[in-house]
């Protein structure tokens, strides 16, 4: 059986991945996660993965197959991780009563023998109308701070969704079962 390198300090990819695979090997590239307003989104998702898979191969004594993704939230414009309280207040004011789509790209990449594949999934996210009341009370509890968009979904964020069209980890980081198609086509590994 290879290594499986999870390229990612998100702790959610971590727990989703750790769910399905015994001792992943969890490995944090160092990248520049650089969004230009030009690029559209998956292309920006797809890009940044890759980026996170072939740091970590080159980067990573270890071999095996290299699992790496990106998320973002996109309504007009690309959104990443909030940079401070009055970033996320206004991303939030901007997502309230409307739909938007979460991007997640990913890529694996097997540092063995050099197979690669990148993808990336989308999800519809509708919200309900958030008064700003509600976002401040929100923005207190930290949660926005480390999440695309400035909400988490599996979180307190729960309370912002109408309807959700798509898959539900793909919101969360990480698109299990397009992860599970890729595994299992061109890599040979089956998550159940
Ligand atoms: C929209 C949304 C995003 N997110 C998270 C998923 C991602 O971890 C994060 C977007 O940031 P990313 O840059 O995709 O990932 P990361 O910096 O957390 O981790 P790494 O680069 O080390 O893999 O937002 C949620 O947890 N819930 C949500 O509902």
């Amino acid at each position: 059986m290879k290594n499986i390198i999870l390229a990612s300090k998100s702790p959610r990819r971590i727990e989703m991945l750790s769910k399905y695979l015994e001792n992943i090997i969890v490995f944090s590239p160092d990248t520049n996660e650089r969004v230009n307003d030009l690029d559209l989104p998956e292309t920006t998702v797809m890009k940044i993965a890759f980026e996170k898979a072939w740091k970590a191969s080159c980067d990573f004594e270890i071999k095996g197959i290299i699992i790496a993704a990106d998320t973002v939230v996109f309504l007009h414009k690309i959104m990443g991780k909030p940079k401070d309280y009055e970033e996320a207040f206004s991303m939030l004011k901007s997502l309230s009563g409307k739909t938007h789509s979460v991007y997640t790209g990913i890529c694996i990449i097997d540092s063995e023998n050099g197979t690669k594949v990148v993808d990336y999934e989308k999800t519809f996210v509708e919200f309900n109308h958030l008064t700003d009341d509600f976002i401040r009370r929100y923005l207190e509890t930290g949660e926005h701070l480390d999440k695309a968009g400035a909400y988490g979904i599996q979180g307190f964020g729960e309370l912002m969704v109408k309807k959700i069209d798509g898959c539900y980890n793909n919101v969360k980081g990480l698109p299990l079962t397009k992860l599970n198609t890729i595994l299992t086509k061109h890599f040979s590994l089956k998550l159940l």
